[in-house]
């Protein structure tokens, strides 16, 4: 698939439950380019599973669409892993059971080394095993962290040209966080997978990352690479008051004195001392102003 392609891409995607009021997303579009790390922030119930689960063909959409690869998510389904947030496991198998009947399912692409660089490497520190997964165990005896692991090295060794993985670091410990970030930037420099991870640590993905989505009450408010989604917004500080020309993403102080985060619509005066935001500045503003302007760049719903 070239670089070109769109690996996820969603046009006015929609999802409503039968017996609820209202959206649980709506209007939906964004395109994530192939070999991308990609971020899926927001908010506890934002839609972020839901958008996980209509990726990966468990759910339909009740509007627009979802290309998975280029395809509906049923027909890319041996192309794609995804490791939803319970990770269900057959819990009277053992992990080496486990692993041998992922590869049993996908024969053709299974990679061994892979899974099991997964399961069984732990870098933990001398002498602490406590993290390290022994193949006889069996999966209801593991931790949750340990389940983790199982569930990420099935994914792996699918050797799949997408992965969607739904909060995949939310019981690990920091050191096998930081380890998993680094297997899943070396899959994607290698191999060139798409990763699409949800996450609420967004201060560990800034630099791992290189496309984010941001979710907010059902709808997509920030999509694009983040560097250039945080180059759009500088933070406006002065006595001035008119923030006339710029679009304000939120703004706050006193009679006397105000700092802004704008995406500026041209110079800002010399009223205003102006500083470039951290994207978790920028991700927070947006996350505290639901009414603020959404961002969606990379070509949003072409090819
Ligand atoms: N089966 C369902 N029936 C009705 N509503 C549902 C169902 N599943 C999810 N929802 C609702 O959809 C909304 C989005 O939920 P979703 O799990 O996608 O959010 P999320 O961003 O993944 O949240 P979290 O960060 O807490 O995991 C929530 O308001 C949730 O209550």
């Amino acid at each position: 698939m070239s670089e070109e392609t769109a690996a996820l891409k969603a046009v006015g995607l929609g999802l409503r439950y039968r017996r609820r009021r209202g959206h649980v997303l709506r209007d939906c579009s964004f395109r994530l380019p192939a070999g991308r790390v990609c971020a899926l922030v927001g908010p506890n119930g934002a839609g972020k599973s839901t958008l996980l689960s209509l990726a990966a063909g468990l759910i339909r959409p009740t509007e627009g669409t979802v290309h998975v690869l280029g395809t509906g998510p049923a027909e890319a389904r041996e192309r794609f892993a995804y490791v939803a947030q319970d990770k269900p496991l057959p819990p009277q198998l053992t992990v080496a059971g486990t692993l041998r009947l992922g590869a049993d399912l996908n024969r053709a692409r299974w990679d061994a080394a892979a899974a099991g660089r997964i399961a069984y490497a732990h870098h933990a520190p001398d002498g602490d095993r406590s993290g390290s997964l022994d193949p006889g165990a069996r999966i209801r005896s593991l931790s949750g962290g340990q389940r983790t692991r199982v569930a990420l090295a099935l994914a792996f060794g699918k050797r799949p040209e997408l992965m969607l993985l739904d909060e995949p670091m939310a019981d690990l410990d920091p050191l096998a966080r930081r380890e998993l970030l680094g297997a899943l930037m070396g899959e994607a420099a290698e191999h060139g997978t798409t990763i699409v991870l949800s996450s609420h640590i967004v201060t560990e993905l800034d630099g791992a990352c290189d496309h984010l989505l941001l979710m907010g009450g059902g709808r997509v408010r920030l999509a694009g690479d983040p560097e250039e989604l945080v180059a759009a917004h500088t933070l406006l500080t002065g006595p001035a008051r008119d923030l006339t020309g710029h679009t304000v993403v939120e703004s706050r102080g006193t009679d006397r004195q105000l700092t802004a985060l704008v995406r500026p619509g041209g110079p800002p005066g010399d009223d205003w001392r102006t500083a470039a935001p951290s994207l978790e500045e920028v991700l927070l503003a947006h996350l505290r102003n639901p009414g603020a302007p959404d961002l969606v760049t990379e070509g949003t719903v072409n090819p």
